[in-house]
């Protein structure tokens, strides 16, 4: 047993197409406490995305294991996983994913409603949550009535509304300007000092990653120097 949120263990995936075989990830070792802010940089095609959905069970792994609060999250059923996701882990993709239809307060009310909260408490909540990302006056707007850094701050409000323990983020500065970015950073660290959540951020903004707890890099599918300075694990 460790004190650890996440760990990934020799983490394996290759693409099948027909015939061909594509090894992306080598061997991924990885811990992460709770609480923590982590960057994983690196070139594009390293892998870093195919992580990510690893890490949130999005895809299955070809070898190794992840495991989350000491559950082999690949080893559970697939409502185990969708409850995993909808209860104890947040999502922001690169392009937001935003139900166009839907206004923002709706957008982040859906998980609620999913978990099968009442609508008057879904709401109350989701206000709550627009408000503490700086958006209390946009609640009735679509994401097409939004700016990027607004419509990116709507999926964080998303993400964390079920206050998950962690939040896996790709790109979340992605296309946005220097003030956006910065602004998306300071909500990603009040955040975390208001909720305790850990955040996994795959980002090839530098000033972003710079400014987290910790970096590491992805390397033709590895991660260097993925072990947390307090593991006390065997090294590998
Ligand atoms: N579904 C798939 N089938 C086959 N190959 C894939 C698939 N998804 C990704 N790949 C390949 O896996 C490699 C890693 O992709 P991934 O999206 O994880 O990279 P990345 O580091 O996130 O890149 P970027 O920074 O450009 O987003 C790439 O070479 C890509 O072509």
């Amino acid at each position: 047993m460790n004190d650890f949120l996440l760990t990934c263990r020799n983490i394996t995936k290759a693409y099948q197409d027909g015939d061909v075989s594509t090894q992306v990830l080598h061997g991924v070792d990885l811990d992460v406490k709770p609480g923590e802010l982590l960057a994983i940089v690196g070139s594009s095609g390293s892998g870093k995305s195919t992580l990510l959905h690893l890490l949130g069970a999005l895809d299955s792994v070809s070898g190794g294991e992840v495991l989350f609060n000491g559950r082999n999250i690949h080893q559970m059923s697939a409502k185990q996983q969708a409850q995993l996701r909808n209860q104890e882990m947040g999502f922001v993709y690169q392009f937001h994913h935003l139900l166009g239809e839907f206004t923002a307060l709706e957008n982040v009310m859906m998980p609620l409603l999913i978990a099968k909260m009442p609508v008057k408490q879904a709401k109350q909540q989701a206000i709550a949550m627009l408000d503490k990302v700086g958006l209390a006056h946009r609640i009735e707007h679509r994401p097409s009535e939004l700016s990027g850094g607004e419509r990116q701050r709507v999926a964080i409000a998303r993400a964390l509304i079920n206050q998950p323990a962690i939040l896996l983020a790709d790109e979340p500065t992605g296309n946005l300007d220097a003030q956006s970015a910065e602004n998306i950073y300071q909500l990603i660290r009040e955040l975390n000092q208001s909720l305790n959540t850990a955040f996994v951020v795959v980002t090839h903004d530098l000033s972003l990653a710079n400014k987290l707890d910790r970096q590491l890099h992805m390397r033709d599918g590895v991660l260097q120097g993925a072990h947390s300075s307090t593991s006390v694990g065997e090294p590998s």
